[in-house]
């Protein structure tokens, strides 16, 4: 018999399963901006857009920076168990809508999101499958500068945050790996990123994302 010499050897070679991709860190690290550099490369990558009770800031669009809705609305979601993870970060309601996540994995694109530490910890229950990564600053003093660069923050929402950050600390051993967002190098970090989403479809056992 002919050797069908096109016949790929491995189904997973042709079809790669796609990838849940967490992105998480303290607060003020990078986080969104990361993503939004990461955005710019073109990637075949769905970014999750998450839920939010809190009001839009100056900038923010509904539906690109948040999906932004009144607390009702939020908490009939909840019940109506319409997100896949939820948790009161800094005093607002913020959660992952399950349908978003489930349509872009059914298209066969990995997604990414980005969620703080205690919202990395839920997911990696709900889905160990996932990969996690930590996105930490070079040091403190960067990371504290951002902060207050960012402008957002008044002295108590900022020293909820600063404080968080120890806690958040003990979390790291949960992670896949991480990723350092020095100053002024943010193109170095989302290369680190599309290397360890390369890396990740070379997996001999391809991670599987059940939900
Ligand atoms: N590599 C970098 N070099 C310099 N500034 C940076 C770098 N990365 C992010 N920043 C700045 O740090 C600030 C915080 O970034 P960002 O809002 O993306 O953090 P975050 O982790 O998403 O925060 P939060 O968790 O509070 O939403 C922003 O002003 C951003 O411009
Ligand atoms: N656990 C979750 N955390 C989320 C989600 N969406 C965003 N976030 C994180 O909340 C904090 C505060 O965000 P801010 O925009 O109000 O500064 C930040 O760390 C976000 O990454 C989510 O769905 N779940």
């Amino acid at each position: 018999m002919e050797p069908a010499l096109d016949e790929p050897l491995f189904f997973e070679l042709t079809r790669p399963q796609p990838l849940l991709i967490v992105l998480s860190g303290p607060s003020g690290v990078g986080k969104d901006t990361v993503l939004q550099a990461l955005k710019k490369r073109n990637l075949p990558l769905h970014f999750v857009v998450t839920a939010t009770d809190r009001p839009p800031r100056p900038g923010e669009v509904d539906g690109v920076d948040y999906i932004f809705v009144s607390r009702e609305e939020f908490e009939r979601m909840i019940a109506a168990d319409e997100m896949l993870e939820y948790a009161v970060v800094y005093g607002d309601y913020k959660g992952v809508p399950k349908a978003q996540i489930r349509q872009a994995l059914a298209s066969g694109k990995d997604v990414i999101l980005r969620v703080d530490v205690q919202g990395a910890a839920r997911l990696r229950a709900l889905c160990p499958e996932a990969v996690l990564i930590f996105l930490a600053p070079a040091n403190v003093r960067e990371w504290y500068q951002r902060l207050i660069n960012r402008h957002s923050e008044t002295p108590e929402t900022l020293q909820r945050r600063i404080e968080a950050v120890r806690r958040e600390l003990t979390y790291l051993d949960m992670f896949d790996y991480v990723v350092v967002n020095r100053q002024d190098h943010l193109e170095q970090a989302v290369d680190q990123i599309v290397a360890i989403i390369q890396v990740e479809h070379l997996r001999v056992h391809p991670r599987r994302i059940t939900l």
